[in-house]
């Protein structure tokens, strides 16, 4: 679905992301992992379009990226909501800027909003939610535009534990429900090991790639509880903190 060839992102004459090439899979999910300032948030960016990259190239289902691809969905860190519109209002944002009937929209949104378990909050404002209701509020505007690709920045960093493997499981059950590749940047080693089917741990400070681990029980429940995840988070942690 996605290939980076050799991908250099620069901030003036500062590389945050270098010369990285990495394919990711159809219907697939796909961890960005690494430490602060490693380049994580600059290579969604790149894969979102909005930050052009100084050389190499990036290609989602054959076509270059451009700003504004139809069939991206992108959560940024924060959740990214509008303070002065409601539920409502921020969720049909995406179709809105789109040539789509309002009985369209409604129908999309109510639906979604219906599975997301959020209806009932669709007059309320961001500062009345919850974290875990604004970041549902993230996703629900994310979806409505019906995505292939759903990019994710540090999506529940900022939610409790309980709340954020509610939204794991959420997000999960979603991207097997509507066949989407996903692609998340993380901070948090077990998310990175429960949700990524590819998990790309990035080096500390050169902007590349360190290592990449094919995780074969992503997305298993039970495997939370397993030793195998304690392991497999073990491993990840040893290779972000192996310095070269
Ligand atoms: N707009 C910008 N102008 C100049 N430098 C930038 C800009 N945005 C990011 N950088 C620098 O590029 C590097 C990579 O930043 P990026 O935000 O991609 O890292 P990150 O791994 O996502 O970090 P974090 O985990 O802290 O969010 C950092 O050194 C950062 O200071």
């Amino acid at each position: 679905m996605i290939q980076i060839k050799d991908l250099e992102i620069k901030y003036g004459s500062f590389t945050a992301v270098n010369k990285i090439s990495l394919n990711i899979k159809e219907n697939s999910s796909c961890a960005i992992i690494g430490p602060s300032g490693c380049g994580k948030s600059t290579l969604l960016y790149g894969l979102a379009g909005i930050v052009k990259p100084a050389s190499g190239d990036i290609f989602i289902r054959e076509q270059p990226v451009k700003e504004n691809r139809r069939k991206t969905g992108l959560i940024l860190q924060n959740y990214g909501l509008f303070p002065w519109k409601t539920v409502w209002e921020n969720a049909i944002l995406g179709l809105k800027i789109r040539s789509i009937s309002m009985e369209e929209i409604d129908n999309t949104v109510t639906t979604i909003l219906q599975e997301l378990d959020i209806l009932e909050l669709k007059d309320k404002f961001p500062v009345q939610l919850s974290g875990g209701q604004k970041q549902r509020v993230a996703i629900a505007r994310a979806l409505s535009i019906q995505p292939d690709l759903l990019l994710m920045d540090e999506p529940f960093s900022a939610l409790d534990a309980i709340t954020r493997e509610a939204l794991q499981n959420l997000v999960l059950s979603l991207q097997q429900q509507k066949k989407m590749s996903i692609v998340f940047v993380t901070h948090n080693i077990e998310e990175a090991v429960f949700l990524g089917q590819q998990i790309v741990i990035m080096d500390k400070t050169e902007g590349s790639i360190k290592h990449i681990i094919e995780n074969k029980n992503f997305g298993d429940r039970n495997f939370r509880f397993d030793e195998g995840f304690f392991q497999l988070c073990m491993e990840v942690r040893r290779i972000m903190e192996v310095s070269d």
